[in-house]
């Protein structure tokens, strides 16, 4: 690792074990997925065995974060069980002023956004740099397509003015999701009209998700040389 990589990390574990603090002993939660979501479902993991806290159910976002989970003994329920959640912790790519994101870096965007619907509260965390003033200003938006016709959502996605890289594996094949489906990452630059965009992606058949998430984060945990900012939307 290096050394930006290390500061990077102990925020990221920082705002990841404020997040922690929020739950309490009975909650449904939501577990995210990524590096900095994986500090959260390790701290809980520990919290769990310590019997600090009690009678908490997580449910994962990825195949990865359950695998995580269930390594760490955390117990883990579904949606189908328990369709709402108390609160979900997760992380993100790109955060803008009003709190809305950029998702999917990890590939699980479109559970993610399952989640976070079901969710009462939605605790983002993240390091400072992923602050933006735009979206798409640092980051690409994932979009998730159905491997059928795949070639026609990239050149529609290019015809929305994006410049589009499928995702690939290690191998150097196509990735695919948890649930086999495509991604493609679209860079379309700082993004002036993001419910307009996300309007037109949700409008086409065979895009499964995208990695714009409106209007579904309620709290924002940043860290930061200074220390964490807690900022609540609408606040
Ligand atoms: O959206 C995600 C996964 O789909 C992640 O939350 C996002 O990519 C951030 O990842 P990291 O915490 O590793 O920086």
């Amino acid at each position: 690792m290096t050394s930006d990589e290390n500061v990077s990390a102990t925020f990221k574990r920082a705002a990841a074990e404020r997040a922690v603090d929020f739950i309490q002993p009975g909650m449904v939660v939501g577990l995210g997925t990524g590096s900095t979501a994986a500090y959260a479902v390790k701290r809980l993991g520990a919290l769990l065995s310590a019997g600090t806290l009690k009678d908490v159910v997580g449910i994962p976002t990825s195949r990865a974060t359950e695998a995580l989970a269930t390594s760490l003994g955390v117990p883990l329920t579904t949606l189908d069980v328990h369709p709402v959640v108390d609160l979900t912790i997760d992380g993100a790519d790109e955060v803008a002023p009003d709190l809305s994101l950029i998702k999917g870096g990890g590939g699980a965007l479109l559970r993610e956004k399952v989640v976070a619907q079901a969710s009462r509260r939605e605790i983002i965390i993240v390091d400072a740099p992923k602050l933006s003033p735009r979206l798409g200003s640092k980051w690409p938006v994932p979009v998730e397509v159905l491997p059928f016709g795949w070639r026609s959502q990239a050149l529609f996605l290019e015809s929305l003015g994006a410049r589009v890289v499928v995702r690939l594996a290690l191998d150097g094949a196509p990735y695919h999701t948890d649930q086999g489906n495509v991604l493609l990452d679209c860079d379309f630059g700082p993004i002036s009209d993001p419910s307009g965009l996300a309007a037109k992606l949700d409008a086409r058949a065979g895009v499964m998700e995208h990695g714009l998430f409106l209007n579904l984060t309620t709290d924002l945990l940043v860290a930061g040389p200074e220390g964490i900012t807690h900022r609540v939307r609408g606040a």
